[in-house]
């Protein structure tokens, strides 16, 4: 199959992604814990909106597999389709069960991973990706460097302001840390600030004050497209009654139920202020007298059973209740399913109530525009999202939810003048469809992308980027070729001219990659001087480092796996005590290699040197080569797990690679599953493997050998002359 370059006319493929929290196409489950809000509604209405755009042909949302016996068999279905062009995809990440989101950093890259094997089965790339929140933009960040798709990102909410926050309230550092991992949030927060192509924002306020607070925000990332509401869920009340069920989970509670209400419809968390809204309104007997509130504050069966932070903000709640005597004029219902959603702004609307969202600060505030969508003006806090939406809305007040008197004589006020109300309620309704809609947001959100990806293009045509055009051809080829570089891959010039021939014949077919013990810019040294194509993989440095392509992207995952049991530091003070080694120079050393050069007649045997590591509980392994030199890598880096690596992680069987090589190192790449090729000029320790099933030996030297082998297998295209004249254009691109 050939990597083809996009012609501007398709329609797009779009991959969202959204990590945490609870996603399914019907009965969304919101408030049930800190992750499940806002965020959830946002990508599932912008799946579905995009997948109705005429120049989207494919959306695809990514998500967490949850296989838990607490919660629907929904969460562990591998697929949900939700329309014609738009479905949900799920993927493993660590354990079955239901995590919180600061828990789910160790296990992202088996998404990853699981994402480029479902790419592959799809047998097309998507055109943009968009990752929703820290966690999903590592995931996605990692695509899109593997991939070359360009990333758009949205934080939602981001670290370092609410880290701030946290620590101005008094707690300690290390506390949160441990609670909210923030170290590792923040980096990524601003790993994703460099390498977004595009920032999608709510509100201009998110920019200035909250992605402000990082290092150098390039303005010129940054768009602001505010979200939309589903305006065919939410609807003002009309004639219609409310649903009665609905009407008797609140009614159940209040002595008086016909009165205002002031409905609260937030996560039970402590940003949403839910303390200051009871204090306002218990602070205020003319309020109590006026209207009851109801607060739903996600659903709940047993409080003591909830997650420490929101069982504090419920215990909190009943006992403030319980302080301000306010038993029979607070409603605070138990459950609610998500159609009772709308009709509870309804019910509010109905007794010319109001909306408040108490919160200390608002990114944006989805419930602004659910609440205006059904005729119910708001009370919200003076902060980015509401100024915004009020601004445009005209549907309510901001009001300082740090102070609680104030927050209830606002309420007061709000409540007492009916012309004022039903101005308000009016414009709610008329003006949510003229600035929120997703139709809008997406036929902004599409203008966007197609201008970056037209960018893109140009920047490819400019560049002239090697065999292929900037998007990775490993996901769609079907075999990979990979070589040892010295003495394998060079060493006759005429035999190199024939390989590279071969490899532009194959270009899309099959992946090239080399396997060498130099690192990664020494390896790209000499493949240029050479004058050989850039590999689309480069496993350097005696298999301790991958990296992909042109713009050497380091293979995240790889490292990860690697770092297992890896003590650098201790290891290097380990073996100052051995003797006859020494350090070579400091080009030469990398994060998961140490190496040394060897005085063969002083230094001890490699099993001394192994069990002197061992016996300081020290693990790593020891490669003795050319009598000459020491490298100490960790335990899981070689070439040939290395390319067993590759096979899962890209999801090519390891059978459907080529191997070849020459000397001891290469030893474990080519014995297996793999078609190996020996060549001719292979030295003496691998004479043994001579008989070993799918291992060739060829008769024919350095690259000629390599040619032989393939021949042997009947791997490839088989070069014609025809197009070997395109030869020299390519290796002009690659440099
Ligand atoms: O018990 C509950 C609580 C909430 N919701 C729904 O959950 C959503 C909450 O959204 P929002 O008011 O926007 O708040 P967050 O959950 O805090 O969402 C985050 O993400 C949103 C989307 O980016 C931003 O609008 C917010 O400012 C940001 O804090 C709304 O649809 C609510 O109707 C429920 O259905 N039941
Ligand atoms: O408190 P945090 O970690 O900043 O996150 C706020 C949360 O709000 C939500 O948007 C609610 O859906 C989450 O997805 C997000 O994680």
């Amino acid at each position: 199959m050939r990597t083809q370059a996009k012609s501007k006319k398709e329609p797009l493929y779009v991959l969202l992604i959204s990590v945490h929290g609870l996603i399914r196409g019907e009965q969304l489950e919101l408030g049930v814990d800190a992750d499940t809000g806002g965020q959830c509604t946002y990508v599932l209405d912008l799946a579905k909106a995009l997948a109705a755009h005429p120049q989207v042909a494919k959306v695809d949302l990514m998500t967490r597999l949850i296989d838990d016996p607490a919660l629907a068999a929904d969460y562990a279905q591998p697929e949900e389709t939700l329309s014609q062009h738009a479905r949900i995809i799920r993927f493993p990440c660590g354990p079955k069960r239901y995590m919180r989101k600061e828990t789910l950093w160790p296990y992202l890259d088996q998404m990853v991973d699981r994402c480029l094997h479902y790419l592959r089965q799809q047998g097309r790339l998507p055109d943009v990706i968009h990752s929703h929140y820290a966690d999903a933009g590592y995931v996605g960040r990692q695509l899109s460097m593997l991939l070359g798709i360009p990333l758009i990102h949205t934080g939602h909410s981001l670290g370092r302001p609410k880290q701030a926050r946290l620590l101005s309230s008094g707690r300690k550092a290390a506390n949160i840390e441990k609670q909210f991992n923030f170290e590792r949030r923040i980096a990524e927060e601003e790993a994703l600030m460099q390498h977004a192509s595009l920032i999608v924002t709510s509100t201009r306020q998110e920019i200035e004050l909250q992605y402000g607070m990082y290092p150098h925000p390039d303005p010129k990332r940054f768009k602001v497209i505010p979200p939309g509401t589903d305006t065919s869920r939410f609807s003002p009340p009309g004639r219609q009654a409310i649903a009665p069920a609905v009407e008797q989970s609140i009614y159940r509670f209040l002595q008086q139920p016909k009165k205002p209400m002031i409905l609260c419809i937030c996560r039970p968390e402590i940003r949403k202020n839910i303390k200051g809204l009871i204090a306002a309104y218990g602070n205020n007997l003319a309020l109590q007298k006026r209207a009851n509130l109801v607060l739903v504050a996600g659903c709940r069966d047993n409080i003591r059973a909830l997650e420490k932070s929101q069982a504090t903000v419920l215990n909190e709640l009943l006992l403030d209740i319980d302080q301000y005597d306010l038993w029979g004029k607070v409603a605070i219902p138990k459950h609610h399913a998500q159609e009772a959603v709308p009709e509870l702004y309804r019910m509010a609307a109905k007794s010319r109530g109001v909306f408040i969202n108490a919160a200390f600060t608002e990114p944006f505030g989805l419930t602004l525009l659910e609440a205006a969508a059904c005729g119910l003006p708001v009370i919200a806090p003076d902060d980015g999202g509401p100024r915004d939406i009020l601004a445009n809305c005209h549907h309510g007040l901001l009001v300082n939810t740090l102070d609680p008197i104030a927050m209830g004589d606002t309420l007061l006020a709000a409540l007492s003048d009916k012309t004022r109300w039903r101005a308000w309620a009016k414009n709610g309704v008329l003006n949510v469809k003229r600035h929120y809609t997703w139709a809008g947001h997406v036929n902004k959100y599409v203008k966007e992308i197609s201008a970056l990806l037209h960018k893109q293009r140009k920047n490819w045509r400019k560049q002239q980027i090697a065999l292929h055009q900037g998007k990775s051809p490993i996901p769609l080829a079907q075999h990979a070729f990979i070589t040892d570089i010295d003495n394998t891959l060079l060493g006759r010039r005429d035999g190199q001219e024939a390989l590279v021939a071969w490899l532009i014949d194959n270009v899309g077919y099959t992946v090239f990659g080399i396997a060498t013990g130099r690192p990664v810019d020494s390896a790209i040294h000499i493949l240029r001087k050479h004058r050989i194509p850039i590999p689309d993989v480069l496993i350097t440095s005696v298999g301790s480092e991958i990296h992909y392509g042109l713009r050497r992207i380091p293979d995240i995952g790889w490292a990860n796996h690697i770092r297992h049991l890896w003590r650098r530091e201790d290891i290097q003070q380990a073996l100052k005590a051995i003797p006859g080694i020494r350090l070579q120079s400091a080009d030469n050393q990398r994060e998961f290699k140490i190496s040394y050069l060897v005085d063969p007649q002083v230094m001890p045997t490699v099993d001394d040197i192994s069990q002197h590591l061992r016996g300081q509980g020290l693990h790593a392994q020891l490669i003795y080569s050319h009598g000459e030199f020491l490298d100490v890598l960790p335990i899981r880096a070689s070439k040939g797990h290395a390319i067993r690596y590759l096979s899962y992680k890209w999801g090519l069987p390891l059978a459907n690679f080529l191997v070849s090589g020459d000397s001891g190192n290469d030893i474990e790449m080519l014995t297996g599953d793999t078609m190996a090729v020996v060549v001719g000029n292979h030295s003496e320790d691998l004479a043994h493997l001579k008989g070993a099933p799918r291992v060739y030996f060829a008769e024919a030297t350095h690259a000629h050998g390599i040619l032989e082998g393939m021949q042997h297998y009947k791997f490839g295209i088989q070069p014609t002359k025809a197009q070997a004249h395109t030869h020299s254009q390519v290796i002009m691109e690659g440099r």
